[in-house]
């Protein structure tokens, strides 16, 4: 199998559908830089950054960032990372987000995650977040060695503001709204999420069995 040189590569997939945990896995296995928007947002909030305070309420409330925000802040720690091999998590949420990207850069790759609603809610009423890293820990599908702590760095994890039920179905509506279109725009381009992995072998094969059901 022969691998692009360079892997520029998207996930997709409701909040809590679990692109941080599967992203973790496939940065690990194939060498990829990890880009969460959510993690750089939330580092923004907690250093207190002119764009995290005026950002915080925005996400407390399920709400989008806006497009030219958001574009910029990833497009810029794209740029200083040009030649290396990326994966994008949360990024981009709407079609005009994704026309951003494509003005820059081409994908090789795009995952989806589907994964019914429903479950997603169970989900986020028990993920525990280490904020400094952006590791996700549930209570039951993999808990923490010692509960509410970070298993690396011993550190306390957080359940984050906006994982509270009635944010949660905010945040879907915007997904089904805003960010369910960018798959659309993606099978147009015959990025087809998923069946391209299956496709093209960029990824070995062994990359569908973390893929949660
Ligand atoms: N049961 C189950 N839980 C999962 C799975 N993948 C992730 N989770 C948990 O679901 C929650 C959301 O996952 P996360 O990776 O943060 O999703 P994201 O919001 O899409 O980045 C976390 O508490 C994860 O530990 C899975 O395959 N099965
Ligand atoms: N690409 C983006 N465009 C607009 N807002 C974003 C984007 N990425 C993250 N956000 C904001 O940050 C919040 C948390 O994002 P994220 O951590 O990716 O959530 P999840 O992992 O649960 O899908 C979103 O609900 C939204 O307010």
């Amino acid at each position: 199998m022969v691998l692009p040189r360079v892997i520029r590569a998207v996930i997709m997939g409701p909040p809590g559908s679990g692109k941080g945990t599967v992203s973790g896995r496939i940065t690990k296995t194939f060498g990829l830089k990890h880009i969460s928007s959510g993690d750089i947002l939330r580092a923004n909030i907690n250093a207190q950054t002119e764009l995290g305070l005026l950002m915080k309420s925005c996400i407390d409330q399920g709400q989008l960032v806006p497009d030219d925000v958001m574009s910029r802040l990833i497009l810029n720690d794209l740029r200083a990372i040009d030649g290396t091999s990326w994966l994008l998590d949360g990024f981009p949420r709407t079609v005009s987000q994704a026309e951003a990207l494509d003005d820059v850069y081409t994908l090789n790759t795009v995952v989806n995650l589907n994964v019914p609603f429903q479950t997603i809610k169970q989900r986020l009423t028990s993920r525990w977040t280490h904020l400094p890293s952006g590791r996700v820990y549930n209570t039951d599908f993999n808990p923490p060695k010692v509960p509410g702590f970070d298993d690396e760095t011993g550190e306390p994890l957080f359940q984050r503001d906006d994982d509270r039920p009635e944010t949660v179905t905010r945040r879907l509506k915007s997904y089904e709204t805003q960010t369910e279109p960018v798959l659309e725009y993606y099978r147009s381009k015959e990025l087809s999420p998923f069946s391209h992995i299956l496709n093209t072998g960029i990824f070995p094969s062994a990359l569908v069995s973390i893929i949660p059901e």
